[in-house]
């Protein structure tokens, strides 16, 4: 990759869906069952390794209650990844994703909206209260651009890094893309002026 490998990396998602605990713990490993809304951003950086390569994370944590949106929005801009974050024992939080996509692409003003990398993780499949099935995330994420799904588990730390290499990855191999994708557009431009000179 030839931009820096600081990664800028947002966790979006309705209050209490468990985000802050998400960055917990992937970063310290730790796991509070008490823990407190986050009022604004707050960010952990952490440095990983995937495929050979190191990366250092820079994680933005949100506040997902509606009174903190003014407080959260300057916080996208500059994202090099967004987490959807919902919980699969809150079917509110699942029917949110749309709304949390929508407020990230207006705020963080990205060039490509439709290539943006999401990753969608469904937090607490640790509780058996479960109201989104499997299926039904799988096909929220198809429809909205086949963006990858992680069920995940703050507590149990289940896929917790999963989800956070995968989203290095999905990143990686965008900018891959991106990067031949211009190469092919300088070459266009370069024979375009070639031809309109003669
Ligand atoms: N059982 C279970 N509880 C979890 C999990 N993740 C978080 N929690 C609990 O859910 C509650 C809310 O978690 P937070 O991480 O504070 O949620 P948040 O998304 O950061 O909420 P806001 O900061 O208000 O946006 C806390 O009591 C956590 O202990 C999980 O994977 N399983
Ligand atoms: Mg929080």
């Amino acid at each position: 990759m030839s931009k820096s490998s600081l990664l800028k990396v947002v966790l979006l998602g309705d209050g209490g869906v468990g985000k802050s605990s998400l960055m917990n713990r992937f970063v310290t490993d730790k796991f509070d069952s008490q823990s407190f809304h986050t009022i604004g951003v707050e960010f952990l950086n952490k440095d990983i390794v995937v495929d050979g390569e190191g990366f250092t994370l820079q994680i933005w944590d949100t506040a997902g209650q509606e009174r903190f949106k003014s407080l959260r929005t300057p916080f996208y801009r500059g994202a090099d990844c967004c987490l959807l974050t919902f919980a699969l024992n809150d079917v509110q939080s699942f029917k949110n994703l749309g709304m949390w996509k929508k407020e990230f692409l207006y705020y963080a003003d990205v060039r490509d909206p439709d290539n943006f990398p999401f990753v969608v993780l469904g937090n607490k499949c640790d509780m058996e209260d479960r109201e989104v099935a499997t299926e039904q995330a799988e096909a929220w994420c198809r429809e909205n651009g086949d963006l990858p799904l992680y069920e995940t588990s703050a507590k149990d730390a289940i896929n917790v890094d999963t989800a956070f290499t995968a989203a290095v990855r999905r990143l990686v191999r965008l900018e891959e893309r991106v990067e031949a994708g211009y190469s092919n557009t300088v070459d266009l431009n370069a024979q375009a002026k070639q031809s309109s000179c003669c």
